[in-house]
């Protein structure tokens, strides 16, 4: 036996295990069992799982066994695993819903920013640019989560490189998976194979809500929700469910497609959302001999935030022009976000500017409940 001063190593050493889709250490989340160490530092860890077929069971065997071998005076280690009884796993989830039963975890007091992408047409970028301000922002050391409520066209599993990736349930919990350090849920990942959702509104509501409810995206700094293009059911349920969301217009520079756009903004500042901003998206195509193809015209983002910007206390700025790039096309359909692979690619680089920017923002006063009382 030892002095119990290898135990806390070890102790030491597996608070900095994280469950990879819980994204907290493993030793918060009750999941560490017995720990024991023999006179000779073999060590024997016993790690409990959240349910049986756990897709990270993989992840968290060697990283436990890492931190266990590296752990001062262990000179062996072995990882026993076993599952969590129901109570135990009724415990956790009651843990990290924090004590709120079935109520939609980013409400006015949250600290999350949250950005729902809205787009007048459909084929704009709108999945692109979220997927990849998602993980610029994810990049930058922000705690982030994406829905992906583009019912009849998701695409972000798919950009972000995990399509086919089921969620995670445990007890009627829902773990998002993770790509690229984000948080991913999408109502892609609750059909079968690319079968075509063609719910009602009601179905629809139920789903977001269920989204907002059940789903764990613990606290992250920043939400992102692309929205179907257009201003139907999904965009109203967010508007009521979300009203202290702030709006990301994504528009071409096609000045036909401004009226369009311009209509999502108003939707949503109906529902009381704030729009903060317009990012045009497939602007010009740089050539190599330096000239510049404008495939879709000119203008289309200022006339948009011109638009929107009538009648409003301060103007509505566009955040970016993103240039046509090849690379963004082709590291959507790889699965590998250019601000990653590619940030020196111009549109890299300009998603990234409005990622820094977003990062800026802080989180706004509407709808929220100030700290005081007036007497
Ligand atoms: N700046 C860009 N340069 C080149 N291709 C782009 C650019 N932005 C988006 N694309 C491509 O355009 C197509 C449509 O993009 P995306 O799916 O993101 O649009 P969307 O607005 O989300 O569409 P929908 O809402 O209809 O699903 C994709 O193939 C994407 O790779």
């Amino acid at each position: 036996m030892t002095d119990g001063s290898v135990e806390d190593g070890i102790r030491a050493a597996l608070s900095r295990v994280l469950d990879p889709e819980i994204r907290k250490p493993i030793t918060e989340l009750d999941m560490v069992g017995g720990v024991s160490v023999d006179a000779a530092g073999s060590a024997t860890v016993g790690i409990k799982l959240t349910i049986v077929g756990c897709p990270a069971a993989d992840t968290i065997e060697r990283d436990v066994h890492a931190a266990v071998a590296s752990a001062p005076g262990v000179t062996s280690a072995t990882v026993e695993i076993s599952i969590m009884t129901r109570e135990e796993r009724a415990a956790l989830t009651e843990k990290l819903h924090g004590g709120r039963t079935k109520t939609i975890q980013f409400g006015p007091d949250s600290l999350t920013r949250i950005y729902t992408v809205s787009s007048g047409k459909g084929g704009v970028g709108k999945s692109t640019l979220t997927a990849n301000l998602a993980v610029a922002l994810a990049a930058k050391g922000l705690a982030v989560g994406v829905i992906d409520a583009d019912v009849f066209g998701f695409s972000i599993p798919g950009i972000l490189g995990i399509a086919g990736m089921k969620p995670t349930q445990i007890d009627g919990m829902i773990l998002p998976p993770v790509a690229h350090g984000v948080k991913v849920i999408s109502i892609g990942m609750f059909v079968d194979g690319n079968a075509a959702v063609s719910w009602r509104g009601p179905m629809l509501h139920r789903t977001i809500q269920q989204f907002l409810t059940d789903v764990y995206f613990g606290d992250i700094d920043i939400l992102l929700v692309d929205l179907p293009p257009g201003t139907g059911d999904v965009a109203i349920t967010i508007g009521q469910l979300l009203p202290h969301a702030e709006v990301l217009v994504v528009t071409t520079p096609q000045p036909a497609a401004a009226e369009v756009a311009e209509r999502s903004g108003t939707v949503a500042r109906q529902t009381g959302q704030k729009v903060i901003g317009v990012i045009e998206n497939m602007a010009g195509l740089a050539q190599v001999d330096g000239t510049v193809i404008e495939l879709f015209g000119t203008g289309g983002g200022e006339l948009v935030a011109a638009r929107l910007s009538q009648g409003q206390d301060a103007p509505v700025p566009v955040l970016a022009s993103i240039p046509l790039s090849v690379a963004l096309r082709s590291g959507g359909d790889s699965g590998q976000p250019i601000v990653l692979s590619t940030p020196d690619d111009a549109a890299a680089a300009s998603i990234i500017r409005v990622a820094d920017e977003l990062a800026r923002r802080g989180r706004g006063l509407a709808g929220r409940k100030l700290g005081f009382t007036v007497r």
